[in-house]
């Protein structure tokens, strides 16, 4: 029989694992493990993805006759010999129903917290179960990737804040000020849901509509992302060479209100701006009800951008905002898709600035940077294991190679306590329970705590009011 790898927990793990209810010392009856970043491209990190996990694949009656039988088929084979802990599931599934018995405690969806903080907990709740804490770490660590998605795109948002603050009116349109264009270049649909929405934690511009979808499925949004119609260079070169202005009218006649997006670099993007948006259809573009948004999308973004600003203006004009800086008619807008990072970010503003163009007048779009170039040592994701029950004895369990300070792990029960604006993790069971800001969000099979996505985006807003360092 094909494993259904997609429907069977007992098949989502490190082959290892398999192996591991025979590692522990005699009369273990408690493993409890935890979650950190333990630092890495970023200070803090969004905590978000978790719910999505648990969700999809830990709630209710996960554990099967079936699935037990087809696991111990496939490990049969997978190692040639009968490691498979048979007992053990089927003990899950005659004396919990097929509901894990594990509890997972977590800081709140959407929490913003410094690195080397313990960020969830998980533990049996069956002291016959000690070896499924580990066997799911595996799957939760996988959380790892909606985190990092989150926090690189937060980190983002903060730049583009700092530019408003600087040189616009104000912040309204920071939601939209960077686009997912990552679909297509995600590992799986799936991870483009999942990335899709940790961008989503911290903007409302997506193409990616698998985010829109896990949004929706796993966070109660019924609507968590917007897009605009919008070009692409087979719908204008379609047209041919000669056919680029017709092409434009075109978009500009089927799309005559609101946000229309107009790809221009398919042949000349200085001949596109110059002649065919700055002259030839220039009233078009003047009397239209809503706003163009010209996209370049090639050369160095910061020439290109800058260049294409001083284009426009020499046809459009523009008028002095608030702060003294430039700003294109209302029609008139530039989104730049091409080389957009983290990394790239800032020295596009600030090209701007330079010669006093506002960041009101441009939109990023960004792909595999936003969605892709990350993992897990982005930000040293680990789980490891700080407690144990052994002979009825408590143990706190540790590792500190010799070769590796950095990976020194955390002793002991753990609390995540939040005082004067701070997080600190407290070990070793000292914790003051008060001041634990951890909730549990799973026990026994039953999702404890759903978050919306309105919570998890209030929980890792920026300060929108700190003025630029
Ligand atoms: O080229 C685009 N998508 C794409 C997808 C995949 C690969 N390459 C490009 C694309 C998509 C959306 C675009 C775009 C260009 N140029 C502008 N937009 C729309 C953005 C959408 C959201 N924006 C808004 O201001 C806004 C729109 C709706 C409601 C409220 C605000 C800002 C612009």
């Amino acid at each position: 029989m094909a494993s259904s790898i997609t429907e069977n927990l007992l098949l989502v793990t490190d082959s290892y694992k398999v192996t591991h209810h025979l590692q522990y010392p005699a009369n273990t009856t408690a493993v409890y493990s935890y979650f950190e970043s333990r630092g890495g491209k970023f200070a803090n990190t969004v905590f978000f993805g978790l719910q999505y996990i648990i969700k999809k694949w830990l709630t209710g009656q996960v554990i099967t006759k079936e699935k037990i039988q087809e696991a111990k088929e496939l490990y049969k084979l997978h190692f040639g010999h009968d490691y498979f802990n048979e007992a053990g599931w089927n003990y899950i599934l005659e004396h919990h129903n097929g509901c894990l018995p594990v509890r997972i405690r977590a800081v709140p969806e959407g929490s913003v917290v410094p690195y080397k903080n313990v960020l969830f907990t998980v533990e049996n709740t069956d002291p016959k179960c000690f070896w499924l804490t580990n066997y799911l770490e595996t799957l939760l660590v996988q959380v790892w990737y909606p985190m990092t998605v989150a926090t690189n795109s937060r980190y983002q948002k903060e730049i583009i804040a700092k530019f408003l603050h600087e040189t616009a009116d104000d912040l309204k349109s920071l939601p939209f000020k960077l686009h997912d264009f990552g679909f297509r270049g995600s590992t799986s649909v799936e991870s483009a849901g999942i990335g899709g929405a940790g961008h989503l934690v911290n903007f409302q511009g997506t193409d990616t509509i698998a985010a829109i979808c896990v949004a929706r499925k796993y966070y109660s949004c019924n609507i968590a992302g917007f897009s605009v119609p919008a070009a692409e260079h087979s719908t204008i070169t379609t047209w041919g060479r000669d056919g680029e202005k017709e092409a434009f009218t075109n978009m500009m006649t089927h799309f005559p209100t609101g946000i229309v997006s107009i790809v221009s670099d398919s042949y000349d993007i200085w001949n596109a701006c110059e002649n065919v948006w700055g002259q030839q259809l220039k009233s078009l573009v003047e009397k239209r009800d809503g706003t163009l948004v010209i996209r370049p999308d090639s050369g160095e973004p910061t020439e290109v951008v800058v260049k294409v600003l001083n284009i426009l203006d020499d046809k459009f004009g523009h008028v002095k905002n608030s702060k003294g800086f430039k700003q294109l008619p209302p029609y008139l807008r530039i989104i730049q898709g091409d080389g957009i990072s983290y990394e790239t970010l800032s020295s596009i503003l600030e090209a701007m600035k330079k010669q006093n163009w506002s960041a009101e007048n441009i939109v990023f779009g960004s792909g595999g940077a936003l969605l892709q170039k990350l993992n897990r040592d982005t930000q040293k994701c680990a789980f490891k294991c700080s407690y144990a029950l052994i002979n009825g004895k408590e143990v706190n369990v540790y590792k500190q190679p010799v070769t590796d300070p950095g990976k020194k792990s955390k002793k002991g029960r753990l609390t995540l306590e939040y005082s004067d604006g701070q997080y600190k993790t407290v070990e070793e069971g000292k914790g003051d329970p008060k001041k634990d800001v951890f909730v549990t969000v799973f026990e026994n099979g039953k999702l404890l705590r759903d978050y919306t996505f309105d919570e998890v985006r209030a929980n890792a807003e920026i300060d929108l009011l700190k003025k630029p360092s």
